[in-house]
Parts: structure tokens; C-alpha cells; sequence
């Protein structure tokens, strides 16, 4: 086996073990939410968590490095908070995108709750930022969130299948501009959210200035 094969399988295993602890967390996260489990389980489940995650901690990146699993320019974003695989406070939500379209799937459980049985409302515009920004990168036009306006219509269900979608509706030099909104899968055409959102497209000495470290610390997985 050649040594570029023995490293892409190396990379596909960590990230499935990435996606893997991604999973027992966000069931951690949920049932830790729901359960009405008394004091004493909670207390031995609280020395358990930390036991398991004390050796995680002994190796740990900063701020200016990826994840070594993370391909930035191929969109592989395992932590991401709206669709990383091993966040633990990821949906995670499903998105495709093309051409300056997005459409994505999730459903959002109890650790979203804002009102009693419904989502959080900055739960619903942090999907709706992520949304809009994929619509914005696959239409060429990759750029930063400087404005987004969100219009809450109805609550969001929690425990209940959601459809998000996003497209872009006008670019003009660096500003593009994209909508978007979230419905539940069973009537998607009811926007329960809606939201435009602004893009810049960042110059070079703004991406040198804001990303430069992390594009220095770069390394291959
Ligand atoms: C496949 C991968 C998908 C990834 C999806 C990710 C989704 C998540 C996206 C995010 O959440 S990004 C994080 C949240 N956003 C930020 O942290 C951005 C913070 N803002 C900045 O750092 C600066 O605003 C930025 C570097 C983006 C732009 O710099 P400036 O504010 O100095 O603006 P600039 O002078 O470069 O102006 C560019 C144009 O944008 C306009 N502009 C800037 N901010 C604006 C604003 N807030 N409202 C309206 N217009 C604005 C500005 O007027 C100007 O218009 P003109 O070209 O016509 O002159």
C-alpha cells in the first residue's frame, strides 16, 4: 500500500471516529436535557463525563490551527456548530448545495428548546447564517455574514423534521445577498422563519488579516 493510500485511510477513519464521538455526545447533550434522572445519577454521570473527557484534553490545537481532519478549501468542517459531524452542539443539519442554491434537513431536539416545545430563535438564524452562507459559496462568491435579518412567522417544532432552503437573489461587486428560510418537511412550503442575509467578499488583506494565521498553521492529515 502506498504511502498517500495509507494516509487517506488513516484520514477517513479519524473523521468517522470524529463523526462517531460526534454522535454518543449530542445523545450525552440530549439526554442530559431531557432526563428528570435524580441528583445521585447525575452526579455519577457528571464524573464519568469528566473521566472520559480528561484525555481528550491532553492534546489539543489552538485557536490558529484546523482540526488536522478539516479540509478548509474542500468544505470539510468536522466541528462547525451547525453541521460538523463531531459537534456536540450540531443539529448536525444535511446540506446540499449548487449554484447559488441550498436546501438542507434536521430535526432539532430538546437542547434547542427557546419557548417550551419550540427552537431557540437564535438556533433558527444560526442555521439560517449557515444556509445562506452555502447558497453564497456555491454561487463563486464566497463571503462573511455582515447582515442578517431574520422574520420569526411561526415557532419552530422541536422533535420534528425541518426543511431549510437558501438561494441567492443578487450579488452586486463584493455584496451578495441571500434568502432563506425554514419550514417543517411535512409542509415546506410554510415558512415558519425567513431570512436575508448580507455577504462581503473579503479583499486579500482582509483574509491575510483575519485568516493569516490559520492559513500559515496549515498541515496535512
Ligand atoms: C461551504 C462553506 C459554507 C460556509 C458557511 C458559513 C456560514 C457562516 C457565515 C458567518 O457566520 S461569517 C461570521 C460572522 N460575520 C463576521 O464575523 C463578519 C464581521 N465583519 C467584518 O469582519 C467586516 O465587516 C468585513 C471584513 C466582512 C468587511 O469589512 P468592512 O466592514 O470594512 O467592509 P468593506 O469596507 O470591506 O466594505 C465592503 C462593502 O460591504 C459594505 N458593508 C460592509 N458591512 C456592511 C453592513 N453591515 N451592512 C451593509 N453593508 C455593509 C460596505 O459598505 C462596502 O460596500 P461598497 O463595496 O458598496 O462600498
Amino acid at each position: 500500500m502506498t504511502d498517500s493510500v495509507q494516509s487517506v485511510d488513516r484520514l477517513t477513519a479519524r473523521r468517522e471516529a470524529i463523526a462517531d464521538l460526534g454522535d454518543a455526545l449530542r445523545e450525552l447533550i440530549e439526554h442530559a436535557t431531557a432526563t428528570e434522572a435524580p441528583a445521585e445519577e447525575l452526579i455519577r454521570a457528571a464524573e464519568l463525563v469528566r473521566q472520559a473527557a480528561a484525555p481528550l484534553g491532553e492534546r489539543i490545537r489552538d485557536r490558529s490551527q484546523l482540526a488536522a481532519a478539516d479540509d478548509l478549501l474542500g468544505g470539510v468542517r468536522m466541528y462547525n456548530p451547525v453541521i460538523g459531524s463531531g459537534s456536540a452542539i450540531a443539529p448536525p443539519v444535511r446540506i446540499e448545495a449548487a449554484g447559488g442554491v441550498a436546501t438542507g434537513a434536521c430535526t432539532l431536539g430538546l437542547a434547542y428548546e427557546g419557548p417550551p416545545m419550540y427552537a431557540h430563535g437564535g438556533v433558527s438564524a444560526m442555521l439560517l447564517d449557515q444556509m445562506l452562507g452555502h447558497a453564497v459559496t456555491t454561487s463563486g462568491n464566497p463571503g462573511m455574514t455582515v447582515r442578517l435579518d431574520t422574520s420569526y412567522r411561526r415557532p419552530v417544532p422541536l422533535h420534528t423534521p425541518l426543511r431549510l432552503t437558501a438561494e441567492v437573489t443578487q450579488v452586486d461587486g463584493r455584496r451578495v445577498t441571500a434568502i432563506g428560510a425554514i419550514a417543517t418537511a411535512e409542509t415546506p412550503d410554510d415558512a415558519l422563519v425567513t431570512a436575508t442575509g448580507l455577504f462581503v467578499a473579503l479583499r486579500a488583506d482582509q483574509a491575510q488579516r483575519l485568516f493569516g494565521p490559520v492559513m500559515r498553521n496549515r498541515r496535512p492529515a
